[in-house]
């Protein structure tokens, strides 16, 4: 064994000369400083530019193994609720605009909190709490769709059929309820997780977006609503709009399905494509990353009356796209602590607005308390600078970082349609100069996410709430970002500003990781038994095969039909339904093992015993399951 690893830790200034933290820190004072300070300079914050320490993530709480009750948490920590909202000074004044002749008055006095006024909300919203989590309401994070489902696989309830949900709580995913026929088993009791917990390793969390998922996949959109789309496209047939999508001249997106294997592809239509592919198609066909959607394969095709250029992306179900998610604050997402505020004027977006309203869409989310908890702000930067570094990594660039063309399901984001620009510029050479445009896309997305808004043209302002609200580590990296220095920048300089955070996400994870294996191992030999019950159940008591009425109560069968009874119909000495679940696993697992032990079986009529092993009856049912099958080919 190599002794040198049981060498003690050596501080900073003792590290080898070629590590890269050496390298990084002899130059840290040179370059991100520099660039911090020049715009921070140019932003004239009150706050005085950081130290060299402070970008070097010197304000991170290690956190978790002791949970301090709600209001001691760091901001950032996984449990941590959002950030508070902003106290603005002088509470208690009335202030008064006039907007196409009608005066609006803003009561500053937090006892109007309760009323019911809108605008009075936006004045004294920074008195709101932040409201509890509210306990899981699935059909709040199922997708509206644009197109009606139909339901090819599952019966629906007809009008005279009883439903089983017509008592009990509120429907929940459409797959769900189809599924179930009823009410979900109910979530155990409110965990009140926030903060990165809430999205990482909440059971009831992962729950939902399992079914969401499963929602997006087996519900199928009824295809005669798109007449103008064709049946197939090379391999790729039932192709339906995505979700959201914008018609437009340029390209068109679609949900496909692979004819070969089954599997969902998400197309991308350029329209008119008629220059040659861009070579850099090849090189993003390369990227494996799981923070990047990835391109499968790209082909030109004329199913669409011109000559298009279509590439096909890995589908993942029931994403949604961080606008939607966390910036267009329309309301849907309360879950995620969305950024739904009364808007007032929402029934007529021309009316005229008090200037109040207008100027601080961001305020209000702070008002809502809606802005999100460090933590998750951190994972969505973990995981997109993870992306980014894979593309600038590979001598690609992104070209399209926007809260548009980010995607999100479950916790996990991933950089969308990554090509298409490069498809649709294939001229554009310079690469280095696109990197930098990447960088301060990847900026501009970090400050809208801090601010829940993507009005945060007013730099200074959007700035002066992300100081307030947040570390100066997160203010420090968006203006990194942002930094219009002529020094180059890079994503790898990324990495020691986010420091010991990445631990915090590899923690989530790890977390998350322990409640799928918790979540598996309770589940994992549900399959094999409900694979072991459909086999007997095909066998038992069938009427008639091959034209023999006797079939089942003849010949191997009959034990099969013996052991049945056994497990489901067993009675107590005084006549009551024997009901041991432990039992009936135990021998299901017998008779899936093929064991060596022996059943006592027993004719109804009580006359006759049948001793035998449980490898027996697995031959007999394996037997009688085979012939089944033989008879149900056409031409058997
Ligand atoms: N790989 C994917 N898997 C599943 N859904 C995706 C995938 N990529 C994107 N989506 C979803 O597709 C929807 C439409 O995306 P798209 O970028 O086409 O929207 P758009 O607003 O019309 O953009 P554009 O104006 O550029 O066409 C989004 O809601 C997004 O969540």
């Amino acid at each position: 064994m190599d002794p040198s690893i049981f060498l003690p830790y050596a501080p900073p200034n003792g590290l080898p000369q070629e590590s890269k933290l050496v390298t990084y820190m002899s130059r840290s004072t040179s370059t991100p400083t520099r660039s911090l300070n020049h715009a921070i300079g140019k932003l004239t914050l009150d706050s005085s530019p950081p130290g060299v320490k402070k970008v070097l993530v010197s304000e991170f709480i290690p956190m978790n193994y002791y949970v301090p009750p709600p209001n001691m948490l760091p901001p950032e920590s996984p449990e941590g609720p959002p950030p508070p909202p902003i106290p603005m000074a002088n509470a208690s004044t009335v202030h008064q605009e006039n907007v196409g002749g009608t005066t609006y008055f803003y009561s500053t006095n937090s006892d109007s909190l309760n009323t019911t006024s809108g605008l009075n909300s936006s004045a004294s919203m920074v008195w709101l709490t932040i409201p509890e989590e509210p306990c899981m309401d699935y059909s709040l994070l199922s997708t509206a769709r644009p197109y009606p489902l139909v339901y090819p696989y599952f019966h629906q309830p007809g009008p005279s059929e009883p439903c089983l949900n017509a008592v009990g709580p509120p429907m929940v995913s459409p797959y769900a309820s189809q599924m179930y026929a009823g009410a979900l088993p109910q979530p155990g009791p409110s965990t009140n997780k926030q903060g990165l917990a809430a999205t990482f390793y909440n059971p009831e969390t992962i729950r939902s977006e399992i079914y969401d998922r499963n929602d997006d996949v087996y519900l199928q959109p009824d295809l005669n609503q798109f007449p103008d789309i064709p049946d197939s496209v090379d391999m790729y047939a039932e192709l339906v709009p995505l979700e959201g999508a914008v018609t437009h001249s340029m390209s068109t997106s679609y949900r496909a399905t692979n004819r070969q294997n089954g599997d969902y592809v998400a197309l991308r239509r350029l329209h008119s494509y008629t220059s040659p592919a861009s070579k850099r198609l090849e090189m993003w066909k390369q990227i494996d990353h799981p923070n990047i959607v990835r391109l499968e394969e790209y082909f030109s095709t004329k199913a669409f009356n011109d000559i298009s250029l279509v590439l096909v992306y890995q589908y993942h179900p029931a994403a949604v796209t961080l606008m939607n998610k966390y910036l267009s604050g329309n309301g849907n997402n309360s879950a995620e602590g969305g950024a739904a505020y009364h808007d007032p004027f929402s029934s007529d977006p021309d009316a005229p607005r008090p200037y109040t309203h207008q100027k601080n869409a961001m305020l209000r989310a702070v008002a809502c308390g809606a802005l999100l908890p460090e933590a998750v702000l951190w994972s969505l930067l973990v995981q997109l600078t993870a992306g980014l570094r894979a593309i600038h990594t590979a001598g690609l660039a992104c070209r399209s970082l926007e809260p548009t063309k980010v995607i999100m399901n479950g916790c996990r984001v991933r950089i969308a349609w990554c090509g298409a620009a490069d498809a649709l510029h294939s001229n554009t050479n310079d690469v280095v100069q696109a990197q930098q445009d990447d960088l301060t896309a990847l900026g501009r997305l970090a400050l809208a996410l801090a601010c829940r808004t993507i009005h945060c043209d007013n730099l200074a302002a959007s700035m002066e709430l992300v100081a307030r609200t947040y570390s100066a580590d997160l203010k420090n990296l968006i203006l990194y970002l942002l930094s219009s220095s002529p020094a180059r920048r890079s994503v790898i300089d990324l990495m020691p500003m986010i420091g010991a955070r990445f631990y915090t996400q590899v923690e989530a994870l790890e977390r998350r990781a322990d409640a799928f294996e918790d979540q598996l191992s309770q589940e994992i030999d549900n399959g094999r038994l409900l694979r072991i019950l459909i086999k007997l159940g095909i066998v038992n008591e069938r009427p008639e095969l091959n034209l023999d009425p006797a079939w089942s109560e003849t010949g191997d069968r009959y034990m099969l039909k013996l052991f049945r009874d056994y497990l489901f119909h067993s009675v107590t000495t005084d006549g009551r339904p024997w009901l041991d679940q432990a039992h009936l696993t135990h021998c299901l697992n017998q008779l899936d093992g093929g064991t060596a032990a022996k059943v006592e079986l027993m004719s109804r009529d009580e006359q006759s015993v049948l001793v035998v092993s449980y490898a027996e009856l697995k031959h007999c049912l394996d037997q009688a399951f085979e012939e089944v099958m033989q008879a149900s080919e056409p031409d058997s």
